[in-house]
């Protein structure tokens, strides 16, 4: 189904999973070189890269560890940046090799918040891997945003993770919003 709908709002197929299957799994060989004989944290930020994470994992061959953070951020299809606390990050992070997972890096404003918290700890290295980023819509660049799957319009996304109001994180391929036309002079 290439045109879904979701409440209120029509979307148009983006990327198909075979897609987001292959650069996962270029992402996956890219860092099993990049990360030969050392032991990598992976966190995932909940709940968007639920599925992009255990995709993702699958192909890593190295010793590593696994964690999921939560940070709240969204309401609506609004970015209001405004980041209230930050669950379930290791506190032994010192001196690991840690790999942020996201599904998406928007703003930018989650990272921030979660590097900041990260570096606490005094980990050897932070890189971070999303699956998406907005470029246009990023409000300071992130040096550490090491692996990206696609680069995407600043348009609202859903699927393979990413929800609007809370639905459609269990679609296999990801969607657009459709464009409203506006309405002729
Ligand atoms: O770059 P930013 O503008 O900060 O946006 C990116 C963040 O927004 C989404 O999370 P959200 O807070 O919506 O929670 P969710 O993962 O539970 O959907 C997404 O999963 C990222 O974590
Ligand atoms: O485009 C998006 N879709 C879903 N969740 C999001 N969180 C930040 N940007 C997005």
């Amino acid at each position: 189904m290439n045109t879904i709908k979701i409440e209120d709002k029509e979307f148009d197929i983006l990327l198909e999973n075979d897609n987001i299957a292959k650069r996962t799994r270029l992402i996956g060989i890219q860092i099993n070189v990049d990360y030969e004989n050392r032991c990598p944290v992976f966190i995932g930020v909940l709940n968007g890269s639920f599925l992009f994470m255990a995709d993702l994992v699958k192909e890593i061959t190295l010793p590593c560890e696994m964690a999921f953070i939560r940070v709240s951020s969204y309401k609506d299809t609004q970015s209001t940046g405004e980041i209230k606390e930050a669950f379930g990050l290791p506190g032994n992070l010192k001196d690991r090799d840690i790999i942020l997972v996201e599904d998406i890096v928007d703003t930018g404003f989650t990272l921030a918040y979660i590097l900041k918290e990260v570096y606490k700890q005094q980990p050897a290295s932070v890189k971070v891997c999303s699956l998406l980023l907005k470029p246009e819509a990023l409000k300071a660049p992130i040096e550490e945003l090491e692996y990206v799957g696609f680069e995407v319009a600043n348009e609202f996304v859903v699927g393979y993770g990413l929800d609007y109001n809370g639905l459609g994180r269990n679609l296999n391929h990801i969607y657009k919003a459709k464009t409203v036309a506006s309405p002729l002079p």
